[in-house]
């Protein structure tokens, strides 16, 4: 299992400065809550991370190791917005999910999640690992479409035949498959039908429960990230304001942005069990 720590991380967009100086720590097999209006640089800190913004300062390790500045198969995987954009509309999702896997398998989980092994860097025959066979292959991708609750059967479809609920799903599959320590997810359900976001959220947390990863939770919704998270940190202008247990923080918001951002937020128990939109956790 991994952990995720930024450091006095900086972004900067030619002279604008998106991201100033943020400390975030993402701790093992939890859930950290990165929320903030329109414009405060959640979706520029998450891109930072992956190596797809420019880091002009600071530090981002898992497992105290320094990230490679380049996006790709690696130990965080970002899951995007819009899963209209974000996946491949020629490739069928079997092959998409196929794409993401490591390059070599391994018969120990724990090395599997191997920085340098994850993200395929190895070249060669690394000890322990050997080639996937053609049936081996399909059959993990037919085992990651099952995870997310997507029929493998369903392999050889491109993206249009999905409903976006569906292709969120495959996204998240393909995100998993690189075997990431850390999973970042970026508004996920925003791009999605109001019926379907509940049940994309019930997956994301089956998963990040059983399978451990930790998980970064990009959202402008504080009662979306009351339900997931167990830390919250709050941004405003690409600076953290705010930053504490979710329950904590929302109980005493200390600063405005974040009083504000709960003024949106309907009246929910504090320990909410359901998403805001619920719905089961079935193909949608
Ligand atoms: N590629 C880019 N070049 C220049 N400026 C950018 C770029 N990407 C983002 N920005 C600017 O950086 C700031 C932060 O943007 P970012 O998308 O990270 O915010 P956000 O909190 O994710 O907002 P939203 O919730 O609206 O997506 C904004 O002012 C945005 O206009």
């Amino acid at each position: 299992m991994s952990s995720l720590e930024l450091r006095g991380v900086s972004v900067r967009y030619g002279r604008f400065t998106a991201v100033r100086g943020v400390d975030l720590a993402v701790p093992d097999g939890s859930v950290t809550g990165l929320v903030g209006g329109s414009g405060s640089g959640k979706s520029t800190l998450g891109k930072a991370v992956v190596g797809l913004a420019p880091l002009t300062a600071g530090r981002i390790t898992v497992d105290g190791v320094d990230l490679p500045r380049r996006p790709g198969r690696g130990p965080v995987q970002l899951v995007f917005q819009n899963p209209y954009a974000s996946l491949d509309p020629r490739l069928g999702i079997g092959a998409t999910i196929a794409e993401a896997l490591p390059r070599r398998k391994t018969a120990d989980p724990a090395r599997a999640r191997d920085l340098r092994v994850a993200a395929g860097e190895t070249t060669g025959a690394a000890a322990g690992t050997t080639r996937w066979t053609r049936a081996e292959r399909a059959a993990e991708v037919a085992r990651y479409l099952d995870l997310v609750g997507i029929d493998p059967a369903r392999a050889a479809q491109t993206p249009d035949a999905l409903s976006g609920g569906q292709r969120q799903r495959v996204a998240l599959a393909r995100a998993l498959a690189a075997r990431p320590g850390v999973l970042i997810a970026d508004e996920i359900t925003s791009a999605l039908d109001v019926s379907v976001q509940g049940a994309v959220l019930n997956l994301l947390r089956r998963l990040q429960r059983e399978l451990g990863f930790a998980l970064l939770f990009i959202s402008h919704d504080l009662a979306v990230i009351r339900y997931l998270c167990d830390q919250v940190v709050v941004l405003d202008g690409g600076r953290v304001v705010e930053a504490g247990p979710a329950v904590a923080v929302m109980a005493r918001p200390a600063h405005e942005i974040t009083r504000t951002l709960l003024s949106c937020v309907p009246a929910l128990p504090v320990t909410a069990t359901r998403p805001p939109t619920a719905v089961p956790d079935q193909e949608a």
